[in-house]
C-alpha cells in the first residue's frame, strides 16, 4: 500500500529518479535492474536530494499499525539470527522519521542480558573526531536528551562509551538499501566515518553490521561510494537479505553476458 503511494508520488519525479522508488515486485525479473533492463541501473550514494526525500517520505507514510507489525517481524527474525545470538554488545538506534522501530528487539535483548548501546553524536571533544558517533550504554528507562537533529540520545555523562570495535553487532538505520546490502543513510556520513577504520585495517576487530528497514526502502541498485562500508545483511519485515558471498559474485560474473 505504501509502495503504491510512492509510485504515485514518483510519477511527478524526473524519469531518472523513478525506478528506485518502484516496488521491485512490479517488474519482470529481466527488468529488475540487475541485468540492464532497468533504466536506472545503478545509483550513486551521492544521490539527488529528492530521491532521499522520497524514500524518507515513503517510510513516514506507513500507518502506525504497519510500523508495529514491521517492528515485531524484524525482532522475530533477528532473535534467531546467529549474529544476534552470538553478540553480547549490540548497538541499536532510537527510531526517527519513520525508521523501522528496533525497540521491541532492544527490550528483548536487554532482558536476555545483552549489553545495549545507542549512537551519540560526538559527546565530547575527544580524539574520536568530528562527524563520528560514539555508542553509549542504554537501558530502557534511561534519561534521554535530543541531539542536534532532535533524535533522543542517552546522556553520555557517567555512562559506558564504546567505539565500534568494541561492539559485536551494530544495527543500523537506513534510508534505502539494495539486495547486495548497500546502504543509503540520512546523508551525514556518521556511520561511514565511524566505521572507516575497517577499510584500512581489515584484520581489525569488526562488528557485524545489519541494516534494518521497511521493505518499501528497497531500491533497484546502489553503486557504492568509495567510503561506503558494506553491510553483512539487511532485515526487513519480509526477509533477511544477506550480503552475497565472494563465491556468489564469481558465479554471477561467469554467467553474466559479456
Ligand atoms: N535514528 C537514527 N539515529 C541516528 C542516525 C540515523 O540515521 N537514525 N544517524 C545516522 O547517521 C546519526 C544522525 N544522523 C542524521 C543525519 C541527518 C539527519 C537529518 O534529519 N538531516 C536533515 C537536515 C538537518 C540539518 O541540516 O540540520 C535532513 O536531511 O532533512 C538526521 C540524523 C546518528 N543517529
Ligand atoms: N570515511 C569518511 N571520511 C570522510 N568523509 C566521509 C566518510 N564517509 C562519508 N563521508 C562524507 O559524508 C558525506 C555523506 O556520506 P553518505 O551520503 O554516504 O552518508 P550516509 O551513509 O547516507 O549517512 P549516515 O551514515 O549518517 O546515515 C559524504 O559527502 C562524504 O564526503
Amino acid at each position: 500500500m505504501a509502495v503504491a503511494h510512492v509510485r504515485h508520488r514518483a510519477e511527478s519525479l524526473k524519469p531518472s529518479q523513478l525506478s528506485p522508488l518502484e516496488p521491485l515486485g512490479s517488474r519482470t525479473k529481466a527488468d529488475n535492474g540487475v541485468n540492464g533492463g532497468c533504466p536506472f541501473r545503478s545509483m550513486p550514494l551521492n544521490l539527488p536530494p529528492q530521491t532521499r526525500r522520497e524514500l524518507r517520505a515513503a517510510r513516514r507514510r506507513l500507518q502506525p499499525r504497519q510500523h508495529r507489525r514491521h517492528a515485531a517481524s524484524v525482532a522475530k527474525q533477528l532473535k534467531h539470527h546467529r549474529f544476534f545470538l552470538r553478540a553480547r554488545r549490540i548497538a541499536f538506534y532510537w527510531p526517527t522519521d519513520g525508521e523501522l522501530d528496533p525497540r521491541p528487539l532492544l527490550r528483548y535483548a536487554n532482558q536476555r542480558g545483552k549489553v545495549c548501546y545507542l549512537p551519540v553524536l560526538r559527546p565530547r571533544n575527544t580524539c574520536w573526531g568530528r562527524g563520528k558517533i560514539w555508542f553509549v550504554r542504554f537501558r530502557p528507562g534511561d534519561r534521554m536528551r535530543p541531539n542536534r537533529f532532535g533524535i533522543p540520545e542517552p546522556t553520555a555523562r557517567g555512562r559506558q562509551l564504546k567505539l565500534p570495535w568494541n561492539l559485536a553487532l551494530v544495527l543500523m538505520p537506513l534510508v534505502g538499501f539494495d539486495t547486495d546490502c548497500h546502504r543509503i543513510g540520512m546523508g551525514g556520513g556518521f556511520y561511514d566515518r565511524s566505521l572507516a577504520y575497517l577499510r584500512e585495517r581489515r584484520s581489525w576487530r569488526r562488528p557485524r553490521l545489519i541494516g534494518i528497514a521497511h521493505e518499501c526502502q528497497r531500491v533497484a541498485r546502489i553503486e557504492p561510494s568509495p567510503w561506503d562500508i558494506p553491510l553483512d545483511a539487511v532485515v526487513t519485515e519480509r526477509q533477511v537479505y544477506a550480503k552475497p558471498s565472494a563465491g556468489d559474485r564469481l558465479v554471477q560474473s561467469r554467467i553474466a553476458p559479456s
